[in-house]
C-alpha cells in the first residue's frame, strides 16, 4: 500500500492534516473527529461557518425544526393523516373531558407517531442521498425497519385511544339516545 506523503506526518494515515487543510479547504470534509480541535478559535469559527447551514441563535434553529416539520406535512401522506387523527383524538379528549393524566397520555402518544414519521422522512432522504436511484438492500432494510417503527407506534396509539376514549365516547353517546 503508497500512502500519499501528506498524510503520513498525521497520526491518522487517512486524514489529513490541519495545514493540509488549510491549503484546500475541499478536503475539510475528511477531517478526522477528534474531540478536541486542533484549530485555534477564529479557524474554528471559519470552518463552522463554511458549513451549508449554520444556526446563529435559538430562533434560527426554530426555524430550521419548523422547516422540517413544514416539509414532513407538504410531502409526506402519512405525516398529514396522522396530524389529522391526532388533532381529532384531542379535540375529543377535550369534549369528552377525560383526566389530565389521560390527555398527556394520548397527546405523548401523538407525538411519538409523528416524531417516527418524522425520523422516518429523514432517515429516508439520507438513504435516498446515499444510494441515489439505485437498488441496495441495506437501503431496503433502513427504509423497511423505519417504516415498522412508525407501525407500531400507531398501532400503540390506536390501542391508547381506544383505551381512553372509547369508554367515555360510549357513555355520552348512551346517555345522549336515552334523552331523545
Ligand atoms: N434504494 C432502495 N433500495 C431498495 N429498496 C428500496 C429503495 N428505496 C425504496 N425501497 C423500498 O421501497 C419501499 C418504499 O420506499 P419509499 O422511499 O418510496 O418510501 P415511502 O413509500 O415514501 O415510505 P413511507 O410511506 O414510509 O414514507 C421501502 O420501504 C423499501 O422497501
Amino acid at each position: 500500500m503508497t500512502l500519499n506523503p501528506d498524510f503520513t506526518t498525521s497520526t491518522n494515515a487517512t486524514a489529513p492534516t490541519p495545514q493540509l487543510l488549510r491549503s484546500n479547504p475541499l478536503l475539510m470534509s475528511q477531517e478526522s473527529s477528534s474531540p478536541v480541535s486542533e484549530w485555534s478559535e477564529p479557524e474554528e469559527k471559519t470552518r463552522r461557518n463554511l458549513a451549508w447551514n449554520v444556526a446563529p441563535n435559538l430562533l434560527v434553529s426554530f426555524k430550521y425544526a419548523w422547516a422540517g416539520l413544514r416539509y414532513a406535512f407538504i410531502t409526506q401522506r402519512n405525516f398529514r393523516i396522522h396530524t389529522i387523527i391526532g388533532t381529532i383524538a384531542i379535540t375529543l379528549g377535550m369534549t369528552l373531558r377525560v383526566s389530565g393524566v389521560e390527555m398527556a397520555i394520548v397527546g405523548l402518544t401523538i407525538s411519538l407517531v409523528l416524531t417516527f414519521e418524522l425520523l422516518n422522512t429523514a432517515l429516508e432522504s439520507v438513504v435516498d442521498l446515499t444510494v441515489k436511484q439505485s437498488y441496495h438492500e441495506l437501503a431496503k432494510i433502513a427504509k423497511d425497519c423505519a417504516a415498522g417503527a412508525v407501525l407500531v407506534s400507531a398501532i400503540a396509539a390506536i390501542f391508547v385511544g381506544c383505551l381512553i376514549l372509547l369508554p367515555p365516547l360510549y357513555a355520552t353517546t348512551n346517555s345522549l339516545f336515552n334523552h331523545l
